[in-house]
């Protein structure tokens, strides 16, 4: 029997089996943010241990860093400045790179790791961060982990996993313009369930993930946690390859050519067997946004809110109540007539330069409805400064959005700044759990470009309406 590209790359990791489905497995790259990271290192430092192999391990400014203009050490966030100074005095002390606020390379976390050639291919990569699970669009297997693992893989280079079952995911066919990677990630959850993909790394194949640039699979990756997956994972090809090239650590010169060589060889084999299989046609894909409190309870944007009966079958009644009452709705409601009070671009699903250049598409030379608070957070300073170049910042300012410094910024509230209590916030995020971007805010989890028409519109708002000009 054939073997599917997990288990190609898992092979190639395992040192040793402990027993009981669980091996003890090499970890090329290890990635950490101020918020889990550095207690990791500290924790490390105290009991007199140092890290196996400083070069592969990166850590990142992002969770709990203002995205103000003019930000420094001290953030909105109780204790943020904490996180901040501890985590960069234990980088140092552990010899790793940091990439601290004022580096041009600070980002968030799952956005400059493709971004610098972190992730690569067939390669092994650990993050105490659930999203992690979007840096396997390169085609490596990179999953979230906690801070005491991470100490762990810190010190020795190795961690003990226990084994994931494998599924398959194949969206065949043509997603229809206007439909973009977050609606796929946010309709395969919406059909298979938040638990639907527990315990198993996902690979997502077909031919409208073939499709995809690798900024869209890192979307549609992205969400895989919020399947519950231990993964997820998609084949590279040569967008990978073009895309990884001469990136800061990626391999170079001789070695380069060697690596492709042997990512060419990471695709599933024909026979491999998968322990759930599951196709989807694109075709069934309309522009989606979420209506209640997880991102399983999405549904297609000009539909009215479900009845309990459409969605018995994942949510008990106490649930179905609790989300509707949370989020002020009422069955049988239009999506698309729901007043808004905030529009959010950001995050490690949404924020990178393509995100942006399509939101700004739809704002270019329109105004944000005088009601909505709109902001836009780059994912990187990279894409921030990518962004300026290309005058998208101007974009984003003249409609009345507020542009920021990178950093997960809203789609967590942690203490600091907020969306206020009820307010209805349409995001390009990935959670919309209760009180997820401030306490009582209520998320409406949707692609850039449904939050830019949003935004504008004042309500929930499908994007297409401005395919041909503004809409009617
Ligand atoms: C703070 C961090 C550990 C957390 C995660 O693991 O995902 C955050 O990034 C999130 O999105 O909720
Ligand atoms: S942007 Fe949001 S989802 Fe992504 S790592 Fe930051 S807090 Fe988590």
């Amino acid at each position: 029997m054939g073997k599917t590209i997990f288990e190609k790359i898992w092979d190639m990791h395992r040192v040793a089996e402990i027993g009981g489905g669980t091996d003890l497995v090499l970890i090329d790259r290890i990635l950490l943010h101020e918020r889990t990271g550095g207690v990791a290192l500290k924790s490390l430092e105290a009991s007199g241990r140092a890290p196996n192999d400083p070069s592969q391990i990166f850590a990142t400014m992002d969770h709990i860093v203002d995205t103000l203009p003019g930000r420094n050490d001290n953030t909105l966030m109780p204790t943020g400045r904490d996180f901040i100074v501890t985590t960069r005095e234990a980088a140092k002390a552990a010899g790793i790179t940091l990439f601290d606020l004022n580096d041009a390379r600070q980002g968030i976390v799952h956005v400059i790791s493709p971004e610098l050639g972190i992730i690569l291919p067939g390669a092994t990569l650990v993050c105490p961060d659930s999203h992690t699970c979007s840096q396997g669009a390169l085609g490596g297997l990179a999953w979230g982990i906690g801070s005491s693992e991470a100490e762990h893989a810190v010190a020795t280079s190795t961690l003990r996993v226990s084994k994931p079952k494998t599924m398959r995911i194949s969206v065949d066919g043509e997603l229809a313009p206007g439909v973009t990677a977050k609606d796929l990630a946010l309709y395969i959850i919406s059909e298979i369930g938040s638990s639907g993909a527990r315990g198993h790394i996902v690979e997502y194949a077909g031919s409208a993930v073939r499709d995809l640039e690798v900024e869209g699979r890192l979307t549609l990756c992205n969400m895989a946690t919020e399947l519950a997956a231990f993964s997820a994972i998609i084949a590279p090809d040569e967008k990978v390859f073009e895309y990884l090239k001469d990136r800061p650590y990626a391999p170079k010169g001789e070695d380069w050519d060697k690596a492709i060589a042997s990512w060419q060889t990471l695709a599933s084999d024909e026979d491999a067997e998968y322990d759930i299989d599951i196709a989807l046609a694109a075709e069934d894909i309309t522009p989606m946004i979420s209506w209640g409190v997880s991102p399983q309870q999405t549904a297609p944007i000009n539909a009215p809110v479900p009845q309990f009966k459409a969605v018995s079958h994942r949510d008990s009644k106490e649930i179905y109540s609790r989300a509707l009452s949370y989020m002020d709705l009422k069955a049988g409601k239009p999506l698309n007539t729901l007043t808004i009070d905030a529009a959010f671009i950001g995050s490690c699903t949404n924020s990178r330069l393509s995100d942006l250049r399509r939101a700004a598409k739809i704002l270019k030379g329109r105004k944000v409805a005088d009601h909505v608070k709109a902001i836009c957070v780059p994912g990187s300073t990279t894409v921030k400064a990518q962004a300026e170049a290309e005058g998208l910042d101007q974009v984003f300012r003249d409609a009345g959005f507020e542009w920021r410094e990178s950093g997960c910024s809203m789609c967590f509230f942690a203490g600091g700044e907020s969306f206020g209590a009820e307010e209805r916030v349409v995001t390009s995020t990935n959670r919309n759990f209760e009180s997820r971007q401030g306490p009582k805010t209520r998320s409406h989890l949707a692609s850039p470009e449904t939050v830019a028409a949003s935004a504008i519109m004042g309500r929930i708002t499908d994007p297409r309406l401005f395919a041909n000009g503004d809409p009617a």
